[in-house]
């Protein structure tokens, strides 16, 4: 499978998404910069975080309206995977991939530590090598997380099953619905605050994020496989 790294001027995970994917998992993948305009040779598209453009305005903000964003929904609308972590959540919620928004942490302040997701939803694609309830070790790190939608956008989420992860009895920035993570109606756009791929090796302090990577790998292969 191979995935693409999308780069913005200030990405700043971009190289650990890379390693997590190249490195740990053993896919392929390729940086690509936001000022192209081809992602038709790629299986799936991760869009990392950072402060893209100096969050200027509000996080993703400007991210949004790169050359490259025309594709990922592009990539989007063909079911391709597309994972937004962090500053990716924020520029899939800008461009209007994803429902809501994400504003200020409650405390006003930066956070970056380890907390405790749970896992809502274990039949995603992206959540398949999980089970329902799992609890997992996932650092954050960000400003602005505190995921905010209306009152109907929260119930839709929740009936459909689109609330991915929650933050397990300690919510760090506010969110509606101690939400961590939230799926596209058609269920291959994910985006999350926490950062799983700085949890995919024991060495890191924790590996519970590499189920996920795993998860969209197998799904992709038990899709496209060819049985001729
Ligand atoms: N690590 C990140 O992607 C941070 C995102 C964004 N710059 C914030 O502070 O909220």
């Amino acid at each position: 499978m191979k995935f693409a790294v999308i780069q913005f001027p200030g990405s700043n995970c971009d190289l650990d998404m890379y390693h997590a994917v190249k490195d740990v998992l053993g896919e392929e993948a390729e940086y690509v910069w936001h000022d192209e305009a081809d992602l038709s040779g790629f299986d799936g598209v991760l869009v990392p975080g950072g402060f893209s453009f100096g969050d200027y305005l509000r996080c993703g903000a400007i991210a949004r309206f790169s050359n490259i964003m025309k594709e990922v929904v592009k990539a989007a609308e063909a079911g391709k995977p597309v994972l937004g972590v962090c500053n990716g959540f924020q520029v899939l919620t800008e461009a209007g991939l994803l429902p809501g928004a994400l504003l200020r942490n409650r405390d006003l302040k930066f956070m970056c530590r380890n907390v405790t997701l749970k896992v809502e939803n274990a039949g995603t694609m992206f959540t398949a090598e999980y089970a329902e309830g799992d609890e997992l070790t996932i650092p954050i790190a960000h400003g602005e997380g505190n995921y905010y939608c209306d009152d109907e956008t929260y119930s839709k989420l929740k009936e459909s099953g689109r609330i991915v992860f929650t933050y397990s009895g300690d919510n760090p920035n506010g969110s509606v619905g101690d939400i961590a993570g939230i799926l596209n109606e058609k269920g291959n756009v994910l985006g999350m605050m926490p950062h799983p791929e700085r949890a995919v090796e024991k060495l890191l302090g924790s590996d519970d994020g590499l189920k996920m990577f795993q998860s969209i790998v197998k799904e992709w292969r038990e899709s496209h496989a060819n049985y001729a």
